[in-house]
């Protein structure tokens, strides 16, 4: 941290939707080459104050300044111009254009009338230089490249304007681990390079490794900023909540009960899954690791039946079983979160409540009335038991921050009520203690006493599997290992497999009974 001037002041900042104070009054300090993490809950304002940043959001007071100048931007291009680059989770690249095109998109370099083709490549291959990824050349169409890849361009656009501060709003959501750990690399080369870096992570150990300090928001207010050499992960999460954490995992005695799903052999059109075979009991939650591409999502689509499968079957023991055609499993029972919360077909301009209770309305009436009363009462409930930051069940689901979405999905699949739960990355972009809300309802489901539940979970996180799970399968190349309880493995076994460098987990593939 060379000059003393800070390269970025926030003061002031407030914001306000209507009712909702997504900021109040907020100072933020960056200096130059430093990274500085910003963590809070789901709803603490953290994205708002980023739009703030990038001209997205004209903020309803406050000032701020970049580099000891005024600063004060119409839009995301006039920011990026002032130095200011946003990467954003959901990847903004134009998947027609090259490369070169996509890194000088809106600034395109002109001579006369047209784009000069000379210059485009030359800042396009000055920014590239800082990546040193074979795929990544100026001239093959973005969409035909990897998501890191992809990221990278986006890094790249930044860069090639001269930004000296790049926001990364969660940049490891979508990637494999070898990405994470190369963006890490590149993360720490900008550093060096002066360059400033805000990070958004839900992943305390991500901004361990990345951040020298960090500023905590919660509810649109800055509850502290600390070093985070000298700051327990405990102290920042209760920070972030206001009290201090429960168990994280909790859980109760499980005993798996008669089966309630058989897969043998499942093979899709495309070869992941390949030759697949999982039991599944009632009462049990069995948990499926494996690296970003293994086949994991696709294995979930070919069993919910939402992917062509070329071979195998998939035997389902529930009470709506065999009344329907296997492509109809909400009916059979099954019900599907994604892991991609645009696939989840939220209405964004319908309630929470009517987005909570669509797939199940004949609950919520008789005779082809609809009671909205009913529909925000179960609502509600779910908003309270999840933690849904809203002002109530009738605010348009499209206005809650992301990982607020993420939970109006789940609370939709717990009030389906299935007897087999196929979730998906379910706690991507959730904060920690909503996190612990989510795997207490999962908890609850499984070890209902009248009618246990079971769940699937594919989750790239460890830490979730092992507390979550009662067995952990690990898929690779599209082929899933036997099923094996987690006291019997340990986070090395799985990593082994998952990378190929194993061909099997240890331990037996036995269901625990009572
Ligand atoms: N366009 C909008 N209209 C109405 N309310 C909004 C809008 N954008 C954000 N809010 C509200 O402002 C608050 C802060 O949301 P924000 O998206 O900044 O949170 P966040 O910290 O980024 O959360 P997450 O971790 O879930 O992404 C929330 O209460 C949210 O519902």
């Amino acid at each position: 941290m060379s000059s003393s001037v800070p390269r970025l002041v926030m003061r002031g900042i407030r914001k306000t939707f209507g009712p909702t104070i997504a900021l109040g009054r907020v100072d933020l300090e960056i200096l130059p080459g430093e990274v500085h993490a910003l963590v809070g809950e789901n709803g603490a304002g953290k994205s708002t104050l980023m739009k703030v940043l990038s001209g997205a959001h004209a903020p309803d007071e406050g000032e701020m300044e970049f580099d000891g100048q005024v600063y004060c931007p119409r839009n995301p291009l006039d920011a990026r111009a002032c130095g200011v680059g946003m990467i954003y989770q959901e990847l903004s690249v134009a998947p027609h254009l090259t490369v070169e095109e996509n890194i000088v998109l809106g600034m395109e370099p002109r001579k006369g009338p047209f784009v000069d083709r000379k210059v485009m490549r030359a800042r396009a291959m000055e920014a590239l230089a800082h990546f040193d990824h074979p795929d990544i050349r100026p001239d093959v169409k973005a969409g035909t490249l990897s998501v890191s890849a992809q990221q990278l361009i986006e890094i790249g656009r930044s860069l090639a304007m001269g930004c000296k501060l790049l926001v990364f709003d969660e940049p490891t959501s979508s990637l494999a681990q070898k990405d994470i750990e190369r963006l890490f690399l590149l993360i720490d080369r900008l550093k060096a390079q002066g360059i400033s870096i805000i990070y958004i992570s839900h992943f305390l150990e991500e901004v361990k490794r990345l951040a020298s300090r960090l500023t905590v928001l919660r509810d649109g207010s800055v509850v502290g900023t600390r070093d985070v050499a000298t700051t327990e992960p405990e102290e920042i999460v209760s920070l972030m909540v206001g009290r201090d954490v429960e168990d994280l995992y909790p859980r109760t005695e499980r005993t798996a009960g008669e089966r309630i799903l058989a897969v043998s052999g499942l093979t899709g059109a495309r070869n992941k899954p390949d030759g697949v075979t999982l039991d599944l009991h009632r009462g049990e939650v069995v948990g499926i690791a494996g690296l970003v591409g293994s086949g994991r999502t696709e294995f979930l689509r070919a069993l919910f039946g939402l992917d062509p499968v070329k071979g195998g079957a998939v035997e389902i023991a529930t009470p709506g079983a065999g009344k329907s055609k296997p492509r109809d499993r909400w009916k059979q029972g099954v019900g599907m979160l994604s892991e991609n919360r645009k696939e989840e077909g939220l209405a964004l301009n319908l309630s929470i409540a009517d987005n909570v209770t669509l797939p199940c309305l004949e609950r919520f009436g008789a005779g082809g009335t609809l009671s909205p009363a009913k529909q925000k009462s179960a609502t509600a409930a779910w908003i309270e038991k999840l933690g849904i930051k809203c002002q109530g069940p009738g605010q348009a689901i499209g206005s809650l921050s992301g990982g607020n979405q993420q939970k109006a999905a789940f609370a939709r699949l717990l009030e389906y009520d299935v007897d087999v739960l196929l979730l998906d990355e379910p706690t991507r972009g959730i904060d920690i203690a909503a996190k612990a809300r989510i795997y207490e309802a999962i908890n609850e489901v499984v070890t209902d006493e009248k009618r246990p539940r079971a769940v699937i979970i594919i989750s790239s996180y460890l830490p979730e599997l092992f507390g979550v799970c009662d067995r952990i399968a690990v898929m690779s190349q599209g082929k899933l290992t036997r099923a094996v309880p987690v006291d019997q493995l340990t986070p090395h076994d799985v990593m082994l497999v998952a990378t190929g460098k194993a061909a099997d987990l240890p331990g037996g593939g036995e269901v625990r009974r009572s």
